[in-house]
């Protein structure tokens, strides 16, 4: 936790007036249904450059979907056809089935959340003002619009005095959650994000991300995300499409495919050499099969071993470690042992699993069940076979 940045989103679906539902584009959210679609769309700018080119995709409702690839292949200009920022040179982007050129680009917009690198946020308004913006200029009161604007301050994790104060007196995360709050202020069924967490140093984006995730997981909005980081692509994206060059589309899958099986060599290069590493978070780790380990427990006498030795506590929690060639000496005191790494939890993914392995002084990840209680060990080895077998097998 770093300060304010890092405040847990508190969603409370018990407060009935932040409206977590959807509106605008025609009744509830229908699982799997394609809200945006671009069908051959190809933008060519009046100078010549083709930023986008024949390109087809959709977007499922609900979902978070993502746009990465290196600079100028096309993303923004791609993002940017959904609220008619830019129109294409051909083919149709529709939303909820409808061509955006048949629309009111006013009105598509009050449906669409824009959010954008260091917020775009008003300078002489203040927070609360901010976010109310939109939905006083739909109609609101600037009363009703400020209680609002203020549960979504509350959404969005942030202390409620922050709503006085003026955006340049907040810092780079603060400022991206009012861009959030902002955004989603006029309920929107449809959020376009465009790199909006680059401006932010790494800690407080990783923040944010999770706090994206969460924010999610209570709203179902269908996101369009846009970022060049293919980790952060990786994390937040249920599909991810990776585009090159030219405004072509490599790939577009879910995470795990696209680590898995890379399209092409652009790809392969582009999701990194480490992909098998990083897939690991999405195997998981029912198959792998803990051994036993000796223990002793804290407290009781210290046994000779010649072999490391997992220190427990009287509910089986790990304390540490005692290592090989450790003399038998009094009652087992927990502040001459050797710490333990991390701990895998059962069920986990195989990630969690290998850096248990690989943290732990002993080479042996401990996996415990739900309640912390010590259940074996695993090494790297063993993991990184299961992961052969999971790869040998899709
Ligand atoms: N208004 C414009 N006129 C001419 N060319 C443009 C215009 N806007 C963008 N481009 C060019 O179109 C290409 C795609 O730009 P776009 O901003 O969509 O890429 P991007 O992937 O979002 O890049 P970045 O990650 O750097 O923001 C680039 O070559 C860019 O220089």
């Amino acid at each position: 936790m770093v300060g304010a940045d890092h405040a847990s989103i508190s969603a409370d679906r018990g407060k009935g007036t932040v409206r977590l539902g959807s509106a605008g584009f025609g009744g509830p959210a229908r699982e799997g249904a394609r809200l945006i679609e671009f069908q051959s769309v190809r933008k060519q700018y009046p100078n010549g450059t083709v930023a986008v080119e024949e390109l087809s995709l959709s977007v499922e409702t609900g979902t978070i979907t993502v746009l990465v690839g290196p600079s100028g292949c096309g993303k923004t200009t791609l993002m940017r056809m959904v609220n008619r920022m830019i129109d294409p040179s051909s083919g149709t982007v529709s939303v909820d089935g409808t061509d955006v050129r048949d629309r009111d680009p006013a009105q598509l917009r009050r449906n669409i959340g824009y959010v954008i690198q260091q917020a775009g946020l008003f300078p002489h308004r203040t927070v609360l003002d901010n976010i109310a913006t939109v939905p006083m200029l739909a109609g609101q009161t600037r009363r009703a619009a400020r209680e609002h604007s203020r549960e979504l301050l509350d959404l969005v994790g942030l202390p409620a005095d922050l709503g006085k104060r003026y955006p340049a007196q907040l810092s780079g995360g603060q400022q991206q959650r009012v861009g959030v709050a902002r955004a989603l202020a006029a309920d929107p069924p449809v959020l376009l994000m465009d790199e909006p967490f680059s401006a932010v140093d790494p800690v407080v984006r990783e923040g944010l991300q999770d706090e994206l995730l969460r924010l999610q997981d209570e709203l179902d909005k269908t996101v369009l995300f846009v970022t060049h980081d293919i980790d952060e692509a990786i994390k937040l994206g249920e599909k991810v499409a990776v585009l090159r060059q030219g405004g072509h589309l490599a790939q577009y899958a879910p995470p795990d495919d696209l680590l898995a099986s890379p399209a092409d060599d652009f790809v392969t290069s582009f999701v990194g050499r480490d992909r098998g590493y990083r897939r690991l978070s999405f195997v998981d780790s029912a198959r792998l099969r803990p051994k036993p380990v000796p223990t002793v427990r804290l407290g009781e006498e210290v046994p000779s071993t010649d072999q490391w030795r997992l220190a427990v506590d009287e509910g089986d929690r790990p304390r540490g470690w005692l290592p090989p060639g450790t003399d038998s000496d009094g009652d087992l005191a927990e502040h001459t042992l050797v710490a333990g790494g991390s701990l895998h939890v059962e069920q986990g993914n195989l990630r969690g699993a290998l850096d248990a392995a690989l943290s732990a002084p002993s080479g042996l990840g401990v996996v415990v069940n739900a309640d912390g209680g010590a259940v074996g060990v695993v090494t790297a080895d063993e993991v990184l076979s299961l992961l052969d077998d999971h790869r040998a097998a899709t």
